[in-house]
C-alpha cells in the first residue's frame, strides 16, 4: 500500500517494549513531530520511514494509524552514518563548531549509502503526486535523491538544527553535495529567518545559483532559489508544541500533588531551579553549573535554601564529546555539592535518565525558575513546555539569547551564555524580581506559546508547500 502523505525522519514515532516472557509490543512515541501531524495523518492515509533506533534486524514496528516503514540500519551504518557523520561531522559544525567536527571520507560515504536506503523507501511508500516531507541533518541528500527517482512527488524538507553562516559551512569538504541534496526539495524550512538567509548565501556563493537577496519573514516573504527547471523557495517556520494538550495535562490535581510532593521531598527549599536537557554539549548545563558555583559562592544565592534539579537524558553516549561533557558535569555538581552542600541537603541533585511525561510536567509546576542556557540551539522546545505548564503566571525562564526560542520569548530572562556576569544577572533577577514582574512577563511569554503551536507550524508548512 502507499500512501499521499509520508514523512522521512531518523526516527520512527515508536516505542518498542519486550515484557519478560519476550513478547514485543510498540506503542506510539508521544510529543513532537507525530502529535504535530497526527490531524494530517487522520485526514488521509499517512507513511513514516525511519530507523527503529536498535540494530535488531528481526524489529517489525507497527502502530495504529500510520504506515510504519523501518529502514535498517546494522552497527557499523549506526557507528559511521549515526555517530559519525551526523553527530561528529554535521552536528557539531551546525552548533557553531562548539567542538571540532570530523571530516572523514568514510563516514560520509556511508551517510551518502544511508541516506539513498532511505529515499529508496519513501520512494516505495509514495503514491503518485504524494507529498513527501523530509526531516533534519541526517537526510539532507535525501530531497535530491528522490526528486531523480520520482519526480512527480512534491517535497519538503525541514532542518531542527540551526543552519550556519558561510564561514563555518564552507569548512564542509561535501558542502556541494549537501546544498544540492537539499535543493531536491520544493521547499526548505529552517527555525529562523537566519538559517533561510544563510541558505540563500551558501547556495549563491558556493553553486552560483540564482538565489534571492531580500529578506526572509516567520511563516511570509520566502527566499527563492531558480534552478533551471523549477524555483526552490526557502522560509522560517519556527516549531512549537502541542501547547493547550500540555496545559492540559499539566493542571490536573495529580499534577498540582505531585509538585508539592517534589518541593517537599527537596527538603522545601526557599527556591526551586530547574534543568531538563538531552545530555548534550549545545545544551549548557555546564554553563549553568558553574553560574550556580559562583553564586553560591559570593552569598548572591543561599544553598541552605536554594536547590537545583538537573533532568538529563542521555544521548549520543557512544560519541567521545558526549562523554567528556557527561564527565565534566558530574565533577563540578560532585565539587558543588561537597563545597556548598550538607550530608542531608545537596544543593544539586542530578539525575540522568528521562523521567516519566507526568513527573516532568510535575517539575514544570513546581519550580520558581527553569534554566535554559545553550550555548547555541535550533528551537529548544523544554522553553515551550515549561511555560505551557504555567497557566499560574507562577516560575520565571532564564533563556540563552543562543536559542531559536529567543527570537519569539523576548520577555524571559535573556542571558548571554558565553558572559558570565549576564548569566549571573539573569539568574538572580529570576528569582528575586518581585512577584508583580514575574507576573507580566510569564503572561508575555504564555500568550507567544498558546497563540502559536506545533499545529500551526506543521499546517503552515504544509500548505506553503502545496500552494
Ligand atoms: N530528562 C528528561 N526526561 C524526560 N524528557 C526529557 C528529558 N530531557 C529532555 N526531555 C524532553 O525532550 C525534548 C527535548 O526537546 P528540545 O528542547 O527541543 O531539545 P532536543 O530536541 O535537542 O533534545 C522535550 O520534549 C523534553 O521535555
Ligand atoms: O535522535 P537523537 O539523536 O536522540 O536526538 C534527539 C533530537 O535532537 C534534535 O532536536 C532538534 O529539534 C528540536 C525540534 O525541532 C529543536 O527544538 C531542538 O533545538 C533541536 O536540537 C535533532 O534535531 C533531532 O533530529 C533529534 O531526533
Amino acid at each position: 500500500m502507499t500512501a499521499d502523505f509520508v514523512v522521512v525522519a531518523n526516527r520512527l514515532p515508536v516505542n518498542k517494549q519486550t515484557a519478560a516472557d519476550g513478547t514485543v509490543t510498540w506503542t506510539r512515541a508521544p510529543g513532537g513531530l507525530v502529535t504535530a501531524l497526527a490531524p494530517v495523518f487522520d485526514s488521509q492515509p499517512g507513511a513514516w520511514v525511519g530507523w527503529t533506533g536498535s540494530t535488531d534486524a528481526d524489529d517489525r514496528p507497527h502502530v495504529d494509524g500510520i504506515d510504519i516503514h523501518a529502514v535498517p540500519l546494522s552497527a557499523a551504518e549506526v557507528e559511521d552514518y549515526y555517530e559519525g557523520f551526523s553527530n561528529s561531522t554535521l552536528w557539531p559544525l551546525y552548533h557553531d563548531v562548539l567542538v571540532k567536527p570530523e571530516y572523514r571520507a568514510d563516514w560520509w560515504d556511508v551517510y551518502v549509502e544511508v541516506n539513498r536506503r532511505f529515499a529508496a523507501a519513501a520512494a516505495a511508500a509514495a503514491s503518485p503526486g504524494a507529498t513527501v516531507w523530509v526531516q533534519d541533518y541526517q537526510l539532507q541528500l535525501v530531497p535530491a535523491m528522490l526528486r531523480q527517482d520520482r519526480p512527480d512527488l512534491k517535497i519538503g524538507f525541514f532542518l531542527h538544527i540551526p543552519f550556519p553562516p558561510y564561514e563555518l559551512f564552507s569548512q564542509l569538504p561535501w558542502r556541494r553535495e549537501i546544498l544540492e541534496g537539499l535543493l531536491g526539495a520544493d521547499l526548505i524550512g529552517f527555525h529562523l529567518p537566519g538559517g533561510a538567509q544563510n541558505f540563500l548565501t551558501l547556495a549563491r556563493r558556493i553553486l552560483g545559483a540564482d538565489a534571492s537577496t531580500g529578506p526572509v519573514g516567520v511563516r511570509t516573504d520566502f527566499g527563492t532559489v531558480a534552478l533551471s527547471d523549477r524555483t526552490v523557495r526557502v522560509g522560517s517556520f519556527p516549531i512549537s508544541i502541542d501547547s493547550a494538550s500540555v496545559a492540559a495535562q499539566s493542571s490536573t490535581d495529580a499534577v498540582a500533588q505531585r509538585a508539592a510532593a517534589i518541593r517537599e521531598e527537596l527538603g522545601d527549599p526557599k527556591t526551586l531551579l530547574l534543568g531538563v536537557d538531552r545530555l548534550d554539549y549545545t545544551k549548557g548545563i555546564d554553563v549553568r553549573v558553574q553560574a550556580l558555583q559562583r553564586l553560591f559562592a559570593d552569598g548572591r544565592l543561599d544553598p541552605a535554601d536554594t536547590v537545583f534539579v538537573q533532568l538529563a537524558s542521555p544521548s549520543r553516549e557512544n560519541v567521545e564529546s558526549y562523554a567528556r561533557l557527561r564527565d565534566l558535569v558530574e565533577r563540578t555538581v560532585a565539587h558543588i555539592n561537597g563545597t556548598y552542600g550538607t550530608a542531608a541537603a545537596p544543593p544539586i541533585r542530578y539525575l540522568l535518565q528521562p523521567v516519566p511525561r507526568d513527573e516532568l510536567l510535575a517539575y514544570f509546576v513546581a519550580a520558581d525558575a527553569t534554566l535554559v542556557t545553550p550555548l547555541r540551539d535550533g528551537m529548544n522546545l523544554v522553553t515551550k513546555e515549561y511555560i505551557a505548564c504555567r497557566d499560574d503566571l507562577g516560575g520565571a525562564l532564564v533563556l540563552s539569547e543562543f536559542t531559536g526560542a529567543a527570537m519569539e520569548l523576548s520577555d524571559a530572562y535573556l542571558m548571554n551564555p558565553y558572559d558570565p556576569v549576564s548569566t549571573d544577572a539573569a539568574i538572580v533577577a529570576a528569582v528575586t524580581d518581585d512577584d508583580a514582574e514575574r507576573r507580566r512577563r510569564m503572561t508575555l511569554l504564555r500568550d507567544q506559546v498558546m497563540n502559536n503551536d506545533v499545529d500551526q507550524w506543521a499546517r503552515s508548512f504544509l500548505q506553503t508547500l502545496k500552494s
